[in-house]
């Protein structure tokens, strides 16, 4: 099995310090760049867009992955491959013709993965998985970091795990929302491989230490 990544959420970066924080995930045992938009409309809260993200990618040494909670994401595929997406990400809920989306980020020059709400249900990736290089779980309700991670995750992931097995796939399944070093390794055992990190990274005095404990305890 591949190695299992580590991809801090710049959703709780301290955006004063963005070339600071920056510089210290590409300095950690961190692999990707988790990057949350959301407009106002598919989650109750905005975060940031294209000039965020360009600042960022100026200094990454990582690769961006970017994580669209937006409605019709259509509308803005190439606009964010063009500020420096290498993943993107969207939500099945969000666009109503999904094979055509992950076309179109592939088209743009991008790995393309598609997101689930918390309680929708894994079966409906059924048809779509061979054309995802990763698919996201939501392990909270999307729209602000720092929530409560929900176990019903656990069932998930390794439901999806199955799914993924069956078909003959080696697709990557990344968990988003209250990810720390109490659940990781439970989540690795439940089948899941990417692990995306805000507050528990942004919010502890050591964030590299904190990095290198998940990448450790993921990898163990
Ligand atoms: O997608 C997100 C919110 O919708 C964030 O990536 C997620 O909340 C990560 O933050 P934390 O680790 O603080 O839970």
């Amino acid at each position: 099995m591949a190695s299992k990544l580590i991809a801090p959420s710049m959703l709780a970066a301290d955006f004063g310090n963005l070339q600071r924080d920056t510089e210290m995930v590409n300095n950690s045992d961190a692999d990707w760049f988790h990057i949350d938009v959301m407009d106002g409309h598919f989650v109750p809260n905005i975060s940031y867009g294209m000039p965020v993200i360009q600042a960022i990618k100026k200094h990454a040494t990582k690769p961006l992955d970017v994580h669209l909670m937006i409605e019709k994401p259509e509308r803005y595929i190439e606009e964010f491959a063009k500020v420096g997406a290498d993943i993107i990400t969207v939500h099945h809920e969000s666009t109503v013709h999904l094979h055509r989306t992950l076309t179109q980020i592939e088209d743009a020059g991008c790995k393309a993965g598609v997101v689930l709400n918390l309680t929708t249900p894994v079966s409906v990736l059924e048809d779509i998985l061979p054309k995802c290089y990763m698919v996201l779980l939501m392990s909270i309700n999307p729209g602000f970091g720092g929530q409560k991670f929900e176990d019903i995750t656990y069932n998930r992931v390794k439901k999806l795990r199955k799914m993924i097995t069956e078909q003959g796939l080696n697709t990557r399944i990344e968990i988003d929302g209250g990810v720390t070093n109490k659940n990781i390794k439970k989540l690795v055992e439940a089948g899941a491989d990417v692990f995306v990190a805000g507050s528990h990274v942004f919010k502890s005095t050591n964030q590299t230490e904190t990095i290198k404990e998940l990448k450790t305890l993921a990898n163990s």
